[in-house]
């Protein structure tokens, strides 16, 4: 068991927590909860500094009400007179979902009426939506159809010390959006240029040829925007500069007190030392929830399983502990079980990533583990590798995590790390602009207009080679012109879709090649985590159920061939059985079948949205039936820069990076080994593997790439 040292870091003002009866009703609980959150103190002072400063930076601890209750407060200030939205933004899907049903609740609203939340694929808003919680890069999306955000009279960054991509190009957009709209529509409507514009964009209307863009920008009137940026652990200085030294608040203050332990000695396992933690936890506190942060799936998966395997040695009596995953590729309404109470007598213990580190409350938590890892992406510009590596959190990250304690009672946070350890961390995380691939976010820039990227006014500058590597794989893929504009339509197209620059192209040639059909299932498939898992103890049969999927052409055949599988099951039970019953024995059959039905689940939803959005841009979804050859020349004329040729020793080259690499002992090609082949991704564990593979003709190449491919004949 890790010994812990407890220490009394936590300076947290303990406020009155009520002895209140549990007999009072909900709404009056909620009322009386919303006046003695540490914000509530300074509502006034709030609506001042907002009315009088058009940027606010607000920093306040976690928990004391910030994401909540600004946003009602802006609303009940007069912020969304005259129609204006109270926008706020969150890094993660999960914050802006259950923070959203957590305000509609507080105003006593149906969710999607005044208070909404829209995040991609999912727009829970309505025209009577006021106050709307999204997604950092839905926001941006919106930016492309509205590029003043003129439905906005405020939008609150939430979350901004996370630092994410989105965020940081949003602010570089807000920044640019705001002066415009402070000038003024009418002075755009007075210079000359716009009066020029306006008059042709009147004769377009007239013909009937106006965007909805141009319409909204014929005569409209801009109104000022208020932008606030807020966090729990944000480094003001740097946001006060970039927005030429903004006000920054600080609000005092915390709800409930969070405990800080920390482990005498540093664990050299944190695996095997949250297990422990979970289970002295589990045995020795009072009641209260526990919350772990791990950093994957896979060790998800593990301590789950572990958990499970003890549970049955302890007592009768203490073997009510509810063990509940929670990770980005689990499908929403899966994540959303986190939020439900455990059934009575039993403990949680949800085992969750980062994702559930910053906004969200998660009834019941009184306790968190932090092991203090984290698994994050990374960019190699020089080869385009994208290694998925776990390093140490920064100081924010750990702040934010024991945050997720002391949001309902005190709570305790259990560091699996000394405590000088702590103060060795970073303090904040490094950007992600700064260590990732820029090809998505080039795009929507020059989508928005943004032509000089190297100009943009970014928080803090992206490397160089990372931009140019970036502008050039879009340049190859034909989404941008030699004059590194956007090439119509498929730049254009590109842009419009929410995936990996690299997927839309697919779905784009794969409407040219009449395979848009079979391309939407390949794309959806590789759009989620482990289609298949291997038990240990049943290794040699779980072989046995992919062999009867697996197509000797490659990986994508295979996952089509298993979605395809899928439905035909589906629709016979259906037939039979009906819906609800049909779902069910889907799920048993991906079990006989070693698939993970979370996974398949996943993928038949993203399935039916990015379908949606083909058919919405007017690309033909047509099948090329049971001939897979188009299907493989379409990769090949999309995939092309993820291409590889087999060497005498049988190591593969990547003919773009010239890296070595091998195939993954999870592809069906791993054994056949054939001659040249396109991969979806290239890890790093000890080798370079690469995975997802499929059987291409190397003359291919040439033909269908030339702009990569015809000088290296
Ligand atoms: N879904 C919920 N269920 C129950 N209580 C909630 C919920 N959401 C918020 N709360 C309560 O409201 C308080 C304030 O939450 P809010 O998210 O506004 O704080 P915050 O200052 O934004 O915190 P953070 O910086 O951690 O995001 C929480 O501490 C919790 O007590």
């Amino acid at each position: 068991m890790p010994s812990m040292a407890s220490s009394n870091s936590s300076d947290a003002a303990k406020i009155n927590q009520g002895t209140k009866s549990d007999f009072i009703p909900r709404r009056q609980k909620i009322e009386q909860h919303r006046k003695n959150l540490p914000i509530a103190a300074v509502e006034k002072r709030l609506l001042e500094e907002v009315s009088n400063n058009d940027v606010l930076i607000i920093v306040g601890e976690t928990g004391s009400g910030k994401t909540t209750q600004l946003p009602q407060y802006l609303f009940n200030g007069g912020f969304c007179r005259n129609g204006g939205i109270i926008g706020i933004t969150q890094p993660r899907r999960v914050a802006a979902v259950t923070v959203a049903k957590r305000v509609a609740e507080e105003c006593g609203v149906p969710l999607g009426q005044k208070v909404g939340y829209a995040v991609r694929f999912d727009d829970v808003t309505s025209s009577s939506t006021r106050i709307k919680y999204m997604t950092d890069g839905l926001l941006l999306r919106e930016a492309l159809l509205d590029p003043y955000l003129t439905k906005y009279s405020v939008i609150i960054v939430d979350e901004a010390h996370e630092r994410t991509v989105h965020t940081d190009v949003l602010l570089g957009l807000l920044k640019t959006v705001q002066k415009t709209r402070s000038q003024g529509a009418s002075d755009m409507l007075n210079n000359d240029h716009s009066k020029a514009e306006n008059s042709m964009l009147l004769a377009k209307e007239n013909d009937g040829q106006c965007t909805n863009v141009e319409k909204h920008r014929r005569g409209k009137k801009l109104s000022p925007l208020k932008l606030i940026i807020m966090s729990a652990s944000l480094d003001a200085k740097i946001f006060s500069e970039y927005f030429g030294g903004a006000r920054a608040v600080h609000v005092q203050g915390r709800q409930y007190p969070v405990d800080m332990l920390y482990t005498y000695q540093p664990e050299t396992d944190y695996i095997d030392a949250a297990l422990i933690t979970i289970f002295q936890i589990h045995l020795e506190e009072g009641p209260g929830d526990i919350l772990v942060f791990l950093t994957g799936q896979e060790e998800i998966e593990s301590i789950q399983r572990l958990v499970q395997e003890r549970l049955p040695k302890l007592p009768e009596s203490k073997r009510k502990l509810l063990v509940i995953p929670i990770f980005a590729s689990l499908p929403s309404e899966k994540q959303m079980k986190v939020f439900m109470p455990a059934p009575i007598g039993f403990r949680k213990v949800i085992l969750a990533t980062n994702i559930a580190e910053t906004s969200v409350t998660i009834p019941g938590i009184k306790y968190v583990v932090d092991p203090g890892m984290v698994k994050v992406r990374t960019y190699d510009a020089s080869t385009g590798i994208e290694p998925l590596i776990i390093v140490k959190t920064s100081k924010a990250q750990a702040l934010q995590r024991s945050g997720r304690a002391g949001r309902e009672g005190p709570g305790k946070c259990y560091r699996l790390y000394p405590e000088n350890e702590f103060y060795k961390l970073k303090d904040s995380t490094t950007p992600e602009i700064k260590r990732c691939n820029l090809s998505n976010v080039i795009l929507q820039l020059k989508a928005l207009g943004i032509d000089d990227i190297v100009g943009f006014d970014f928080l803090e500058e992206p490397d160089r080679m990372a931009i140019i590597k970036s502008m050039e794989l879009l340049f190859l893929l034909g989404a941008l012109t030699d004059e590194s504009k956007l090439s119509d339509p498929v730049g254009h197209q590109m842009a419009r879709l929410p995936l990996d620059p690299i997927y839309s192209k697919a779905l784009i040639v794969a409407s040219q090649f009449n395979c848009l059909e079979e391309m939407l299932i390949v794309v959806a498939m590789l759009s989620v985590e482990s289609i298949f898992y291997a038990p240990r103890e049943k290794l040699e049969e779980s072989r046995t159920a992919l062999r009867s999927f697996s197509s000797p052409e490659g990986d994508h055949l295979t996952l089509l061939n298993v979605y395809r599988a899928s439905e035909e099951f589906f629709e016979k039970s259906k037939l039979v059985s009906g819906n609800e019953k049909a779902e069910k024995n889907l799920r048993k059959w991906c079990k006989e079948n070693f698939i993970n039905s979370r996974s398949l689940k996943h993928a038949r939803d993203i399935h039916s949205q990015i379908r949606k959005n083909v058919e919405q841009m007017g690309l033909r979804v047509t099948s090329c039936g049971d001939d897979m050859l188009p299907l493989r020349r379409c990769l090949a004329a999309s995939f092309f820069l993820n291409a590889a040729l087999k060497q005498p020793d049988g190591t593969y080259r990547a003919l773009s990076s010239g890296l070595m690499v091998q195939i993954h002992p999870s592809s069906v090609l791993f054994r056949m080994k054939p001659e040249c082949i396109i991969f979806d991704e290239l890890v790093r564990t000890n080798q370079n593997y690469v995975r997802n593979v499929t059987r291409i003709d190397f003359l291919w190449l040439a033909e269908l790439a030339p702009q990569c491919y015809a000088l290296q004949e």
